[in-house]
């Protein structure tokens, strides 16, 4: 079996409760809040920046060319492609980008820069691999129960889209090929980070749904 279908396999149950989360539910049916979606896709532009910034990382450390551009290519795609997609909302919601990070977006970019940063390039992948993974199973399972006239269609269809399973596949494809070459324990290492990247991201949409605030 593939070290990445192990991934997925002990990770179900997380995935299954981010597609149990209101915030998920109401995304499908097209009745979340407005305030509340607001409040995640602005969240999320902090998030997206932060995440390129990541991959940039993981670009600069890369081995081989090759490899540099892959990376270069994930950052761009987080930067340019996804942000669009939120200029689209700013546009459509009538809002801007403001405020800081609430504590999740905070807690999650925090751990992809210092993971990406401070440990080995397969680490750094693992921890960046459910951001990819989690979104593309998500935007299918949602376009497949969606309801009609969805007012998040744009954002369904951006990641359940064949564009964004390009990279999700060339992401699973480097993951397999590093965890490949890896020792047991870096292999240990690699599955430690990406448990935690998918408990982060339940953690985004519930605190999205909640409005996360802090508390001081
Ligand atoms: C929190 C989060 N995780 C992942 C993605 C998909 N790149 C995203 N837009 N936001």
């Amino acid at each position: 079996m593939k070290f990445t279908q192990t991934l997925w396999e002990e990770n179900t149950a997380t995935y299954e409760q981010i597609v149990a989360l209101p915030f998920n539910q109401e995304l499908t049916n097209g009745t979340l809040d407005t305030n509340k979606f607001k409040f995640y896709v602005n969240q999320d532009a902090h998030y997206l920046a932060e995440y390129g910034r990541a991959l940039s990382i993981m670009a600069a450390k890369s081995p081989d060319t090759k490899l540099v551009l892959d990376f270069i290519k994930f950052a761009e795609g987080a930067i340019v492609t996804e942000q669009l997609l939120h200029g689209s909302y700013f546009e459509q919601f009538d809002f801007e980008l403001s405020g800081s990070k609430s504590p999740t977006c905070l807690n999650y970019t925090n751990f992809l820069l210092a993971t990406c940063s401070l440990k080995s390039l397969e680490e750094g992948m693992a921890a960046l691999l459910p951001c990819f993974w989690i979104y593309r199973e998500v935007g299918l399972h949602i376009l497949g129960n969606t309801a009609k006239d969805n007012p998040f269609q744009a954002w369904i269809d951006t990641y359940s889209g064949e564009e964004f399973a390009d990279a999700v596949e060339k992401a699973i494809a480097i993951t397999d090929k590093l965890a490949e070459e890896a020792s047991p324990t870096l292999r240990a290492k690699m599955k430690e980070a990406f448990t935690m990247s998918c408990k982060m991201e339940y953690l985004f949409w519930e605190s999205a749904y909640r409005q996360e605030a802090w508390v001081i």
